[in-house]
């Protein structure tokens, strides 16, 4: 089959918005490709099944002090991987998929192979790439990635920036065009590098995070120009307050342990009235439907109301974002909020930062919500739109500026932003935007000029996952005296979704994709998998099997993001394949199922992902597919999250934690099932306020752990 006819052959009766574009050229670029050699992780020093699995067991496998432990021989080894395969023996995906198979061909010899031989290709041609991307680790000792990851390949890119130099200027030193967003085309395509989940990345120098304003959003490395002017929100109420209901396990909430750490914590509220807010802001809460506070919501708004500084962690789709929401807005209707007027250059009292564009949007239209009937204004503003957009946006005014973390940068280069009024720095996903990814932009953003200092802002943190590592570098940004509130387990996955786990190789898994939709019918399901390419294949292959299908990944244009996003939202397409760009906080009503086409490198991730369905009391299902071949990583601490849940553990994928399993390393790597609690322990006191009480400090040691 040559290429024109591959074209013909992927037909899409199904498709409404989304319009994979199969370039030849794309995929063909693999000729000098190398093969990522995958391998198996598993690194134990112990030689005997039998006596592995008796330490195994003596070692406390159910205990998460063990359980937690990343091997860290196995990061070794998996660091190393980009540059054995960058030795290794190229394959061609044009011949080996276009020119000999074709796509209803077997999996073993036919299409799938080619797209993963060349797709693997591609990503080890990235990383030995010199100078940029020439060699990939591990995220820090709390990111393992496939080398084959969408993220792997830009943090190859943004490596050379060290743990806290710049990613941009990391990105734009080097000059050489042999870039990430050279190869990748659309999404990226105005020229900037597209960091991470989301980001353009552009500039040059010590100043480059201004550059993006400066160069018309495309700094100095040539694309086209940015146009996308994304539509305005919902003006009438009823969209405005339109809401999802809570599920059958929304009181259960009410049994979850709560743990608050640090100094002179103030009692938890139990009721909304409780928490004394204004009249608009009850009324707008009730018009949320909104009756009954969430754990997370009866620790943290005492907590911020009463000044302190937060780091929160409460399990998926259980209301953090209002929980921060809430009482910042009281505060600022309480400190009587001057209205917004236009001015070139705004101030706003409140700064939230989020990893993806979908994810401050949304936490924007929560801000917009909560606010209505104020005179407080919220803004937002994110990557792949019209820098001027942005602009327009906050000269009319800009109480509380939502943002992604390039933009705000650039926006603040661009002298739009002062920062000198800023009492609120929130960090939604704050164990992400504190990692290698983001480290380093949050870290200008509280040394910009103007920044008040952590003394004079109050700062807070939210997520479901808190990495021990993260927790210590958080400590840069929070007053030394911050509130730790740990709801549930630290890290732990949301209990109203039933786990399963199944163990497919990787041909296999599109036909029992299919095999699982089709008994679906039409209820809501996101399919994860590792990479953009794969992401616009599996959709493809979906649309082709006449299963309506969407998809959300970084190369696609904003514009397409959103439209795919509406789309499966509105029921229209109700199979969204992405990857870990929607991994985390999207909130959409009704997704019933989640399916890990392709299990994600971290444990952190696959709590995040399955947390996109069984939200807010409501319950789920997810299925993931584990090959045993690569995900084998995983089956430590994918054990422990399924155990901690209380679900089934299949009598296989404890026998893979078995012999994976790999004694004498302490909890703190980033294979970690769980973080601890609260990284300072010996400051805890467990709440009062009916959960559970303790008022002992504890140790700081492994033993934190339980
Ligand atoms: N007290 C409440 N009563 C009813 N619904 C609520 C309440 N608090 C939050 N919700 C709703 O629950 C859903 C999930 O909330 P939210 O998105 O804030 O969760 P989250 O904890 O931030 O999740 P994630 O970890 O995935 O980001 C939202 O639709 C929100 O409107």
């Amino acid at each position: 089959m040559g290429d024109e006819d591959w074209e013909a052959e992927i037909v899409k009766p199904h498709m409404s918005s989304y319009v994979p574009v199969f370039e030849k050229d794309r995929y063909s670029s693999g000729a000098n490709g190398d093969t990522y050699n995958r391998t198996p992780a598993s690194s134990s020093e112990m030689d005997d099944g039998s006596s592995r699995r008796d330490h195994f067991m003596r070692s406390g496998f159910a205990s998460r002090r063990s359980l937690g432990n990343r091997d860290p021989g196995e990061s070794n080894k998996r660091e190393n991987i980009s540059t054995m395969g960058g030795f290794g023996v190229g394959k061609n995906f044009g011949n080996r998929g276009f020119s000999n198979s074709k796509f209803e061909e077997g999996d073993s010899s036919g299409f799938w192979r080619g797209f993963q031989d060349g797709y693997d290709s591609e990503a080890s041609v990235l990383s030995r790439r010199g100078g940029r991307g020439s060699f990939r680790g591990c995220r820090g000792r709390y990111g393992l990635r496939s080398p084959n990851s969408e993220y792997e390949q830009d943090e190859g890119t943004q490596r050379n920036g060290g743990l806290f130099g710049s990613r941009r200027s990391a990105l734009s030193g080097a000059g050489n065009g042999d870039t990430y967003q050279s190869r990748s085309g659309s999404g990226s395509g105005r020229g900037g590098y597209k960091g991470l989940n989301e980001e353009v990345i552009t500039g040059s120098g010590k100043n480059s995070w201004k550059s993006e304003a400066e160069g018309g959003e495309s700094g100095d490395i040539q694309g086209p120009k940015v146009t996308y002017i994304p539509p305005p929100p919902p003006e009438d109420e009823n969209s405005i307050f339109a809401h999802y209901q809570t599920g059958i396990n929304f009181d259960k909430y009410d049994t979850i342990l709560v743990e608050v750490s640090g100094h002179e914590a103030p009692p938890a509220i139990l009721t909304f009235e409780e928490a004394n807010l204004c009249q608009t802001l009850n009324s707008n809460i009730a018009k949320a439907g909104y009756t009954k506070l969430t754990p997370v919501q009866k620790y943290s708004i005492p907590i911020i109301l009463g000044g302190r500084d937060l780091m929160a962690c409460a399990q998926t789709g259980s209301g953090k974002t209002a929980a921060f929401l809430l009482p910042i807005l009281a505060h600022m209707m309480r400190d009587g909020i001057t209205a917004s007027r236009f001015k070139e250059l705004q101030e706003p009292e409140c700064i939230i930062v989020a990893p993806t564009r979908e994810l401050i949007n949304q936490i924007y239209l929560e801000a917009r919500k909560f606010s209505f009937g104020t005179c407080v204004r919220a803004v937002v503003i994110y990557g792949g739109t019209q820098f001027g957009h942005s602009i327009r946006q906050i000269v009319q005014g800009c109480n509380i500026l939502c943002a992604t973390p390039g933009r705000l940068m650039d926006i603040i280069g661009k002298e739009k932003i002062g920062l000198r009024q800023v009492k609120y720095l929130v960090l939604d996903e704050a164990d992400r935007m504190l990692d290698m990814g983001f480290g380093p932009e949050m870290k200008k953003l509280i040394s910009c000029p103007g920044m008040p200092s952590k003394e004079q802002r109050q700062t807070l943190m939210f997520s479901a996952t808190f990495p021990e590592e993260i927790q210590r570098l958080a400590g840069e940004f929070l007053k030394s005296n911050y509130l730790f509130v740990a709801v549930g387990q630290v890290g732990g996955a949301c209990r109203d979704v039933q786990q399963i786990v199944l163990q497919v190789g990787q041909y296999s898994k599109r036909e029992k994709l299919v095999e699982i939709l089709r008994n679906i019918g039409d209820e809501r399901t996101m399919v994860f998998v590792e990479t953009k390419k794969k992401a616009d294949f599996i959709a493809t292959f979906l649309c082709q099997e006449k299963i309506s299908t969407t998809s959300i990944h970084g190369d696609r244009e904003q514009r397409e993001r959103e439209q795919a996003l509406g789309d499966f939202r509105c029921g229209k397409c109700p199979v969204l394949v992405a990857t870990s760009v929607a991994a985390r906080g999207l909130d959409i009503e009704n997704v019933q199922h989640v399916i890990n086409f392709d299990l994600p490198s971290t444990i952190d991730e696959y709590v995040h992902r399955i947390g996109r369905t069984g939200r807010c009391g409501n319950t789920g299902r997810a299925i993931s597919f584990f090959d045993a071949e690569s995900d084998s990583h995983l089956a430590q601490p994918l054990v422990k999250v399924l155990s901690d849940a209380q679900q089934d553990v299949p009598a296989w994928l404890e026998e893979i934690a078995f012999s994976t399993y790999v004694p004498g390393f302490s909890g703190s790597t980033r294979g970690n099932v769980f973080a601890s609690v609260d990284t300072r322990k010996g400051k805890s006191s467990l709440n009062t306020a009916g959960f559970s009480s303790s008022q002992a400090p504890n140790p700081v040691d492994d033993e934190s752990w339980d």
